[in-house]
């Protein structure tokens, strides 16, 4: 993804197995939104292919054979193809089943949480209107739709623990409800892949951990999750798969115990000025370690000095 003449992604190629939460992490700058915003259609790549499978039947030759023709996507009894970087993100989340969330919470703060919930149904609700105010009025199916848009909304509002609070405004609810809210949100139109953009930003040491409980749970349901996330503590807790960019380019991949002792890793936060910003406690230790050892070699005299 170029911007003018800044290349924000360049090498990166990855994947995302089915029901794993993957972690992409990176310095400040490294391009992990940008990754996001192409992969859910706010940006369309510069270069390079984005793919989306569903169902077991979805084979790689499918994959191949999508690209070489001028399709967007093509399904077939429940499984398909889609390439991203050619659809609209109304079709990304709407027929590849791609949600996600934001780095700034973007609820309706004025709408109940009700409301929020099924806002983000309203894909569903409107088909089976027939589009017209009449079917809204007199359709049973439009009365169905409804009815199980509802029935969903306080399926998830359960989950996160905020059905008591259902007809309050999403704006009155605290910061770390607000985040688990919107994942709710993200999860009540049926995703198969759910992005999330730093949920854990801003989180007290409980919320995080309810968040991750919550993360896990969204797993076993068959959601596959790809996480941009800073607090380390969450990544290697939950993640199954770990990417690390830096300046756009894909340096490391693995497991989290892989990613955190990988030196390529180390050297990439060895740009970091300030120590206090590394969050990964191991990736800490070995750049006080490694700084130490580099300014003993240049002048002995000032590093005894600085300790
Ligand atoms: N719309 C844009 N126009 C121009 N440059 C952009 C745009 N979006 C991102 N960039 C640049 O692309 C690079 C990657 O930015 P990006 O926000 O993706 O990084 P990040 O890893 O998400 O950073 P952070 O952890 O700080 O959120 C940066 O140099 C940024 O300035």
């Amino acid at each position: 993804m170029r911007f003018g003449g800044l290349v924000a992604v360049g090498d990166l190629s990855f994947s995302v197995g089915r029901g794993d939460i993957t972690a992409l992490i990176g310095p400040n700058g490294a391009g992990k939104t940008t990754v996001f915003n192409c992969v859910t259609g706010f940006y369309k790549p510069t270069e390079g292919r984005i793919v989306m499978r569903h169902g077991a039947g979805a084979k790689a030759n499918l994959v191949e054979k999508v690209t070489g023709s001028s399709a967007r996507y093509e399904t077939d009894k429940g499984s398909g193809v889609f390439l991203l970087e050619r659809m609209p993100d109304f079709e990304i989340s709407k027929k590849a089943k791609v949600a996600r969330t934001f780095q700034n919470i973007r609820l309706f703060g004025g709408m109940t949480l009700l409301e929020n919930l099924l806002v983000a149904q309203h894909n569903p609700l409107t088909v089976a209107s027939g589009f017209t105010f009449a079917g809204i009025l007199g359709l049973s199916s439009y009365r169905k739709a409804h009815r199980e848009a509802v029935e969903k909304a306080v399926y998830w509002l359960e989950r996160v623990g905020l059905v008591d609070r259902a007809d309050d405004p999403a704006g009155d609810l605290p910061y770390g409800d607000q985040r688990r809210l919107e994942i709710a949100r993200a999860m009540c139109t049926d995703p198969q892949l759910l992005c999330l953009d730093e949920p854990a930003a801003g989180l007290n040491p409980r919320e995080s951990t309810e968040l991750n409980q919550f993360l896990q749970f969204i797993r076993e349901q068959g959601t596959s999750v790809l996480l941009i996330e800073h607090d380390m503590g969450v990544v290697m807790e939950i993640s199954d798969h770990v990417v690390v960019l830096d300046y756009g380019v894909k340096i490391s991949d693995g497991d989290s115990g892989f990613v955190k002792n990988d030196p390529k890793v180390i050297a990439a936060y060895l740009g970091v000025d300030d120590e206090a910003e590394i969050d990964v406690p191991e990736v800490r230790a070995e750049v006080t370690a490694a700084r130490h050892e580099h300014e003993h070699q240049a002048d002995p005299q000032a590093a005894r000095d600085s300790n």
